[in-house]
């Protein structure tokens, strides 16, 4: 049997490109790379964040461990001044784990941010910032989620005391998911329906104190508590909230965009559109963890398929590494190229939402709108391919996969829930449909980022590829999404005229459309991240080989997204069946293409083994002394005779033979 360790040194030796390159072109630059060593040494040098024996602990040692992971990481935050969003981010990727103070820092800290007067900022930020508070997010309740107009929970003024009084009127107003809510939170900004002298105005965010400071046992009139066991999560505290009569000061209403004043009078916001910002953040970062954990995946099954060997071709031979199975080669790099085109998009979605920042601020939000619209899809489209994706990886790697040493499970487990979160999906590619369907209806409206939607087809249209070689020309790839896009989305407004003009009205015709408007949502996402892949690489000043091995990738991309979804441009005639066979053809042969520089392609990550804590994908290919280490240290491998056989076991075979 060939050393795992040598296959992979084989392998790395076969590579064409400097890979050290490449992971500063997914880093940002060769100063990001540094920063990105030197912040994740400042975990891997503290014994306190090791993750060895994590997948052993029981759910409550989990919670524990990981409250004392938050402890220890505040401290390096404090001590190295760090303070920048993705600094943090790549501080949390080496810790692997969701830890309890996840929704402090994404989500309570931005809200009071973004929806808190100068003054409220002022009081709360400086609390938050050195953790003397906790705080998380609670909006969804048992009763509703998406439909947040349906929240129950109650914030009724009282002009004498100039106070707000919450309260949880049904059962199902219960707030339950919020992340960290259970156990942790000291503090957490609720939304709620404003009630001001018997007239409801709607939800609002309002600041309210959960636990005592002093022994962080409930407030008075807060019931508070842990939702018990998930799929995944397990180091984090989802919570539930019930509230009976708690009081809270008129200034802790969230009064940025809405005020109430001490007399009872309300200001609307000036725009609701206002709320868009913060909501376009928390999707471009749940983007950028698609590609991440996908990443993660694709890193592991990688150089796992290429130090397992499987059935001998002739007896006697050396058994083939399993990357070398086209089938193998099929599963994994379609999920490597995925990763590459959801970096580039998450990249895009951040610098636009910066550049945007200050437009935001001033209050012009026409571009906002666009990010809005197409952040829901694209956060969707992720999510969706990337916790799919995953799942495909860990098959790949057989039993083991199965293993909870594997390391993908957990990262199946965890990143799961990112297609129901912060927008359940389907809910989202709906609301970038509509988007889609308003520009296509108004041009006036259309930013020219989607001018394309304005380009009406030609009945007849074929597209221009001639051979095989042609699907090569990233130009030729993005004109068959375009194409998809567009047709998909103006059968969508026609499939929606057809209901109306049946009688239907407006909702109905709306929800009997919903299946045309989720196609033509996922077909502009495809066209979207393709054209971005592209237009992004060919803008990188790089090594020709880099940039060969990359464009490869996005012809993985978008040749697979066409065979995946064939039916969609076969329909019209675009794409013929001999076109069909070129693309099954090229995929293959881009297989062969990329096959020396696979590993060198998910080296390129530079995920650090703590931050994958997997036997199968650590960077020198040690698998199976892993396995055998990782196993024996078990907690049913302490002692050799465990003690079920004294209490059960022991009778039954105590009969002679
Ligand atoms: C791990 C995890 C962490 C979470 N963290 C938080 C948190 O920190 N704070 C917080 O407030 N919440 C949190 N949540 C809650 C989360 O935001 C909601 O679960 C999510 O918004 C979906 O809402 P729902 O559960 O009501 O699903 P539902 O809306 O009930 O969805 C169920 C099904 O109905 C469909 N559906 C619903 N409405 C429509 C529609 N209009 N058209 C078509 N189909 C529809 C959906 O597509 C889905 O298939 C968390 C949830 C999870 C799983």
């Amino acid at each position: 049997m060939a050393s795992p360790s040598s296959d992979l040194d084989r392998e790395r030796r076969k590579c064409t490109f400097n890979v050290a390159e490449l992971t500063d072109i997914v880093n940002g630059g060769r100063k990001k790379t540094e920063r990105r060593r030197y912040l994740e040494s400042l975990v891997m040098k503290e014994p306190i964040f090791s993750n060895e024996d994590y997948y052993f602990l029981s759910r409550e040692e989990k919670y524990s461990d990981a409250v004392k992971k938050a402890v220890k990481l505040v401290e390096v935050l404090k001590e190295h001044n760090i303070e920048n969003p993705q600094e943090y981010q790549i501080l949390l990727g080496v810790i692997n784990e969701n830890l309890p103070i996840a929704l402090h820092n994404s989500m309570f800290k931005p809200t009071i941010r973004d929806q808190g007067t100068d003054e409220q900022r002022k009081k709360w930020l400086p609390l938050a910032n050195d953790y003397k508070i906790i705080g998380t997010y609670a909006q969804t309740e048992m009763g509703h989620g998406t439909f947040i107009r349906g929240l129950e929970t109650t914030s009724t003024y009282d002009p004498k005391r100039e106070e707000f009084v919450l309260n949880t009127p049904t059962l199902t107003a219960t707030k339950w998911w919020p992340g960290c809510l259970g156990k942790t939170s000291t503090h957490a900004v609720v939304m709620a329906q404003l009630y001001i002298k018997n007239q409801c105005y709607g939800l609002h965010s309002f600041i309210i104190q959960l636990r005592s400071l002093k022994d962080h046992s409930p407030m008075p009139g807060v019931t508070v508590g842990d939702i018990g066991n998930k799929v995944g999560y397990d180091t984090n505290d989802n919570g539930f909230l019930a509230m009976d009569n708690v009081r809270i000061p008129r200034e802790n209403m969230l009064m940025r965009h809405a005020q109430v004043y001490p007399d009872g009078t309300y200001r609307k916001p000036a725009n609701p559109r206002l709320a868009y910002g913060a909501m376009v953040l928390v999707r471009a970062t749940i983007v950028a963890g698609s590609a991440t954990n996908l990443s993660k995946a694709a890193t592991i099954a990688i150089r796992y398929s290429c130090v397992r060997r499987q059935t001998e071709a002739k007896p006697g031979e050396l058994e083939p590494q399993i990357i070398d199975y086209v089938t193998q080669q099929h599963k994994l790099v379609p999920q490597l190229a995925t990763a590459y085109a959801f970096a580039w998009i998450a990249r895009y979605m951040m610098s636009t939402y910066h550049a945007l920042h200050a437009d935001i601020e001033s209050g012009h939000l026409g571009a906002l709108q666009e990010l809005h619209g197409i952040s829901s899809g694209l956060k969707a489209f992720t999510a969706e391919m990337s916790v799919s994706g995953i799942e495909v990886c860990r098959r790949a790697c057989g039993g083991h996969g199965f293993s909870a040493a594997s390391g993908l499970v957990s990262i199946y487990k965890d990143w799961l829930p990112s297609c129901t979160y912060e927008g359940e999906n389907t809910v989202l590619y709906l609301q970038t449909a509509r988007f889609l369907l308003k520009c296509f209806r108004q041009p006036s409206v259309t930013p020219s980022s989607m001018s394309y939607i304005l380009i009406k087809p030609l009945p007849g249209a074929r597209w221009g590829v001639k051979s095989p070689e042609d699907l090569m020309k990233p130009i030729l790839l993005v004109e068959a999404f375009e194409h998809r896009a567009q047709r998909t989305i103006k059968s969508a407004a026609q499939f929606l005229e057809s209901q109306i003009s049946q009688g239907l009205d407006t909702s109905e015709a709306m929800n009997r459309s919903g299946i045309e408007f989720v196609r033509c949502a996922k077909a502009h996402c495809y066209y979207f991240v393709t054209r971005n892949f592209f237009q992004s690489t060919a803008l990188l000043k790089c090594s020709k080989e880099i940039k060969e091995s990359l464009l490869t990738l996005g012809v993985v991309f978008a040749l697979n997204g066409i065979a995946d979804n064939s039916g969609e441009f076969l329909e019209d005639g675009f794409v013929t069946g001999t076109q069909m066979e070129f693309v099954r053809e090229r995929i293959q042969y881009c297989y062969k293409q990329l096959r020396p520089n696979l590993v060198g392609l998910v080296d390129a990550f530079a995920f650090a083994d703590q931050s994958l804590n997997s036997a199968l994908g650590a960077y020198d290919g040690d698998v199976y002394n892993r396995l055998y280490n990782w196993a024996k240290r078990a907690p049913l491998n302490k002692t050799d005779v465990h003690s079920s056989y004294h209490k059960y076991l022991k009778p039954i075979l105590k009969s002679k033979i």
